[in-house]
């Protein structure tokens, strides 16, 4: 039986338009497990992003509710919800969030500090384990401008885990980055995964979906289909992407 680390309830986001009602997001029950590396899809504009703020927390729900850890995180107050999200999720996005004037070792260190659970001696040893990890720890000095953005994107990568993340939230996080850039970013979040880093992605990129154990197919603001599948390997590449795309367009994709 798999455990849920986050659980959405009859959850509904809207949006005012001009005086009408944009409804993104329309009744959705979701469970996301322990383990997996879940990736949603789904066409442009079909919500899939403000899924993964709404169970986040960085962007409020319209009605219905998100349990994180025998809590609703709805009801949770601006305070509260900074820390949560700082201590117990991390988040890569597609565009680059480094701060221009911190070396790539302080960008990484810097969010450990805040959570202060841990000493500040504690946050260096990690922070250098993950930037070794992720493969930037030569340029741990330098600024985010004198490194390469697959390199900053890794960056990304180790400042998300620093605080040991329940789950690790990833909003298309290889669409700035090219070919090889991107597909180093996603064995890294393989790796991890592999490791027991639950992780739950949004993606338009079937060769990014291929990381998935679970795949999820959002339509109009709903879960409309869902697959299983066996971790990512260099052997189950082919095979899990053959799979993918029939899932797809037998979704009208
Ligand atoms: N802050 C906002 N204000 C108004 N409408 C919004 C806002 N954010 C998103 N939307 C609308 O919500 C819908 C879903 O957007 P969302 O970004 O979640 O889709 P998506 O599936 O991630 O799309 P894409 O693949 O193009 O990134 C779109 O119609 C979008 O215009």
């Amino acid at each position: 039986m798999k455990e849920a680390i986050i659980q959405a309830k009859d959850l509904c986001k809207s949006y005012a338009n001009n005086g009408m009602q944009n409804h993104v997001l329309n009744h959705i029950d979701l469970d996301i497990y322990v383990g997996d590396f879940t990736v949603i899809m789904g066409s442009s504009g079909s919500g899939k992003s403000t899924l993964l703020y709404t169970l986040s927390g960085m962007d409020k729900v319209t009605s219905g509710e998100v349990w994180y850890k025998n809590e609703d995180i709805t009801k949770k107050k601006e305070k509260g919800l900074s820390y949560l999200r700082r201590k117990d999720f991390g988040f890569v996005f597609q565009q680059i969030h480094l701060v221009s004037n911190l070396s790539l070792f302080e960008n990484v260190a810097v969010p450990g500090y805040l959570v202060k659970e841990f000493t500040n001696k504690e946050v260096n040893e990690k922070t250098d384990e993950l930037l070794e990890q992720v493969g930037v720890e030569e340029f741990k000095r330098r600024l985010p401008s004198q490194t390469s953005g697959g390199q900053q994107q890794r960056a990304c990568i180790a400042r998300a885990l620093i605080s040991n993340p329940s789950l690790l939230f990833a909003d298309e996080p290889t669409g700035a980055l090219n070919k090889a850039a991107g597909n180093d970013v996603l064995d890294l979040l393989s790796s991890f995964n592999q490791q027991g880093q639950s992780i739950l992605m949004v993606t338009h990129d079937v060769k990014a979906a291929i990381r998935a154990t679970r795949l999820l197919y959002l339509e109009d603001g709903k879960i409309v289909g869902e697959m299983e599948m066996p971790p990512y390997s260099e052997e189950n590449k082919k095979s899990k992407e053959t799979m993918i795309v029939s899932f797809l367009t037998s979704r009208g994709w």
